[in-house]
């Protein structure tokens, strides 16, 4: 693995880099980074968690101008979480440089954000549709833009940004960079690139599997109705430290935290139809610990970065093997391991197949918990409470209080109620879940066998029609603009074959 110093980094990015407790390269940036600083555009695929962030974060705080106040740098993220995260990771990486990133995103007051563009942020982290806003007001230039990264990319096209990102793309300068990032690229990524990219070098990191082999995978079959007992057994038996339950719609989140949080869970929902103040402070609790499960749609499963989710739950099975691949890289980031585990039903068993064999791994089939182990799991905790507290030297207030109760009670007895005090016992508070209907492969085409990754997922061909409510994408709305294709200068870049890329043509 590569220092960063190998890059020929400026020393103040360096530093900072090592301040982010960052020592080596991970390997999408060993291969990305020295091609993006050559001012290339490209197409970054690896498996999440694996630093794209940093990948075009480095370059972008490396090749711009700290001089300048201009924006030079805009990255375009699919959800506002995202934005905001992106950012923030960029101004890390900038912290002993002079630039700054801005989050732009819908749902935050546009007057607010317009007064903070006139601090000349030199890099915009936007959501498309905001992003077109400001374009359409002025308030945003994009004549000094030299670099556009698409974070997500195969997401925004999903999401029905597609006409948006075209018209961004053609609004900013020919000659700038264009960088493309995402751990899933199905194939109509190749419209975009063939069309608004010069030459991108595609790499994608070799990897057998497009999900990183540190996620243990596993499902369960379980019926409809008995999914919400089994969850709470498997969340009383591992305790997770955090925890992400995936359900399929926004109905299904707010029912499934609600019936957490009256077995007494700390738990709490998130998706597109909260507003932005509500999405913000469920993700800070449980950034924070104060919650210790999120309950999501797939708004948060992609690119966010939380560290401490040890756990991933489906609760519903995915659409197709690309959301499945984002949500359970939430766990299993930076090198850290993570559980994921999928509920299926039995008439759902086939698209569950169809998602193993477009990640070209098999996960491993687990029976249902029972009741006892759930409160095995429990007492195991409470046992780890008492013998932990035992081991503190400050008991002394208690001791004369243990003696007395001693005279009266015998040991075991004792220790056994106190062990059942620390319990929490399985509770079966009543609680009201709407079923939701199986998903069916119908009569989607299988993919390939194989290596997954590029092309290789079933899904993402879901028509580019916005997800109901998950943002605000805005169709219809693009003006005719005449010639898309756009003579780029530079287009005879050298380019040399790095290990693990390949060029990606562009035909014309
Ligand atoms: N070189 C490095 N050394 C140590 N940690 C790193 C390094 N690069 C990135 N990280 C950390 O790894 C974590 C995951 O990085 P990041 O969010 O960029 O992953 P990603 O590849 O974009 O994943 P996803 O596909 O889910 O978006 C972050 O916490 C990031 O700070
Ligand atoms: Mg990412």
């Amino acid at each position: 693995m590569a220092t960063f110093y190998e890059f020929g980094l400026s020393d103040s990015l360096v530093r900072a880099l090592s301040n982010m407790g960052f020592e080596e390269a991970t390997a999408i940036q060993v291969q990305t980074v020295p091609v993006a600083l050559q001012g290339r555009d490209l197409i970054g695929q690896a498996q999440t968690g694996t630093g794209k962030t940093a990948a075009f974060g480095i370059p972008l705080i490396e090749r711009l101008d700290e001089k300048s106040g201009n924006i030079q740098g805009v990255v375009l993220t699919p959800t506002r979480e995202l934005a905001v995260q992106v950012a923030e990771e960029i101004n890390k990486i900038a912290q002993f440089k002079n630039i700054s990133a801005l989050p732009i995103y819908g749902g935050q007051d546009i007057t607010r954000q317009i007064k903070a563009l006139k601090k000349r942020p030199q890099i915009i982290v936007a959501t498309p549709g905001r992003f077109m806003d400001h374009m359409r007001r002025k308030t945003i230039r994009l004549d000094s833009i030299e670099i556009v990264v698409l974070d997500e990319a195969d997401e925004m096209l999903n999401m029905g940004f597609i006409d948006d990102i075209k018209e961004i793309l053609q609004e900013v300068p020919d000659n700038r960079q264009t960088l493309l990032f995402s751990a899933t690229m199905p194939r109509a990524i190749q419209e975009i690139a063939q069309q608004f990219m010069t030459e991108p070098t595609l790499i994608s990191v070799k990897a057998k599997e497009v999900t990183v082999p540190n996620i243990e995978q596993q499902y369960m079959e379980v019926a409809e109705k008995q999914k919400f007992d089994v969850l709470c057994r498997l969340l009383d038996i591992h305790s997770p430290e955090l925890a992400i339950i995936f359900g399929r719609t926004k109905r299904r989140v707010d029912e499934l935290s609600e019936a957490l949080t009256k077995r007494g869970y700390g738990a709490e929902g998130i998706h597109g139809d909260l507003n932005q103040a509500k999405r913000d402070s469920v993700l800070r609790k449980f950034k924070e610990g104060t919650i210790e499960v999120l309950v999501a749609t797939d708004v948060a499963a992609r690119g966010l970065d939380i560290s401490g989710v040890t756990h991933v739950f489906n609760f519903d099975i995915p659409q197709d093997s690309e959301s499945y691949v984002h949500r359970i890289g939430r766990t299993g980031r930076a090198g850290k391991t993570g559980l994921a585990i999928t509920f299926v039903t039995s008439r759902e068993i086939d698209h569950l197949r169809l998602i193993e064999r477009a990640t070209n791994r098999r996960m491993e089939r687990r029976t249902v918990p029972s009741m006892a182990e759930a409160l095995e799991g429990q007492q195991r905790m409470a046992v780890d409470k008492i013998l932990e507290a035992s081991g503190l030297d400050n008991l002394s207030a208690y001791k004369t209080l243990a003696e007395q109760l001693l005279e009266d009670v015998d040991s075991v007895t004792l220790v056994s109620a106190a062990l059942k005090l620390l319990t929490k016992e399985p509770d079966m508070t009543p609680i009201r879940l709407t079923e939701e209907a199986p998903l069916r492969v119908g009569k989607k085409k299988l993919p390939p066998k194989g290596r997954g990754g590029f092309g290789s997922g079933f899904g993402g061909k879901r028509p580019s029609r916005p997800r109901s409510g998950e943002s605000r994408p805005r169709s219809g709305e693009s003006r005719p603009r005449s010639g898309d294709s756009r003579p780029r200068s530079g287009d005879s870049r050298p380019r040399s074959s790095e290990s693990g890329s390949r060029p990606y043509n562009k035909q014309r």
